[in-house]
């Protein structure tokens, strides 16, 4: 789910590009499934429909890994795991604070997904003193006074950001002080950072509204289709088809309304 853009060139320094490194999790996502189902190999075909990705795609992308599976046969599950697990840098735990626990936060802390991909959430913090010591998730929550202490206590490198976002870049200047040179952002807000430092940013309505823009295209579409077809049909038809559009209520066969009217 996670959308945005990394502060880095497009080619990372290792000569794997930033949209392979985008897919990684994908095809990893779709190889543990395969894995906990015990199944030992996977054709590029495959595993390209299950992670959602074209397969020439795929073998280019494994290519930059030193993975080529073995024709007839496929890839390694297992040893794909590890590898793209080792390649993503999840082979060692990953210390995270999230900032800011109010609805958003704790349902934050409260996903088990974090976890079982080697993100253990070492801190929650909020400014709010009423909410300092309550447990969320299980974690007694930490005044925002600590914050420096704890990033620093729990080697933490990646930090979560969930206030308003009229708080968020200074929470993460105070972060990125503190040692924090990874930040994932759900506040709706551009934050400024220095060089080295990574920011990934998940905006719900952004693609709510990408959708959007799908949806009503698709609308367009179907009424131009239906349009044409009507057409097609000949001139009779064609008549109560034009007697329709000029209706001034523009209402569609069932009496809807469509968004979007061909042009
Ligand atoms: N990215 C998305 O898709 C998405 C979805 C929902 C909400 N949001 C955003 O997430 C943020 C949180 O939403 P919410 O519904 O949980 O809000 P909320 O009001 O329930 O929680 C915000 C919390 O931040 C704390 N806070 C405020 N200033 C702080 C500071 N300086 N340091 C630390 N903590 C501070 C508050 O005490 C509160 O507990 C908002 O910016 C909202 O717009 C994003």
């Amino acid at each position: 789910m996670a959308t945005g853009r990394t502060h880095r060139p497009a080619t990372r320094s290792r000569g794997i590009p930033e949209a392979t490194v985008a897919r990684l999790p994908l095809y990893l996502r779709a190889l543990t499934a395969l894995s906990e189902r015990s199944v030992p190999t996977v054709s590029s075909e495959e595993l390209a429909a299950a992670a959602g990705v074209n397969s020439a795609k795929l073998r280019k992308d494994f290519s930059y890994l030193g993975s080529y599976g073995t024709r007839g046969v496929g890839y390694d599950v297992e040893y794909l795991v590890y590898q793209i697990s080792r390649e993503l840098g999840l082979t060692q735990d990953w210390p995270v604070v999230i900032v800011g626990i109010g609805n958003l936060g704790a349902a934050l802390a409260n996903y088990g997904g974090f976890a079982s991909r080697g993100f253990r959430v070492a801190a929650l913090i909020d400014a709010d003193p009423a909410m300092a010591g309550k447990p969320v998730a299980g974690i007694p929550v930490q005044h925002t006074d600590e914050l420096e202490t704890i990033i620093r206590d729990n080697g933490v490198s990646i930090g979560v950001i969930a206030t308003p976002a009229g708080a968020a870049q200074q929470v993460c200047d105070r972060l990125v002080a503190a040692g924090v040179t990874s930040i994932l952002n759900f506040a709706p807000t551009v934050l400024t950072v220095p060089d080295g430092v990574d920011v990934r940013k998940v905006d719900l309505s952004i693609e709510l509204q990408i959708l959007a823009f799908h949806e009503q295209r698709k609308a367009g579409e179907e009424a131009a289709a239906g349009v044409a077809a009507d057409r097609a049909a000949g001139p009779a038809r064609s008549a109560a088809v034009a007697g329709r559009e000029d209706s001034a209520t523009d209402q569609g066969p069932d009496g809807d309304v469509p968004a979007v009217m061909p042009a």
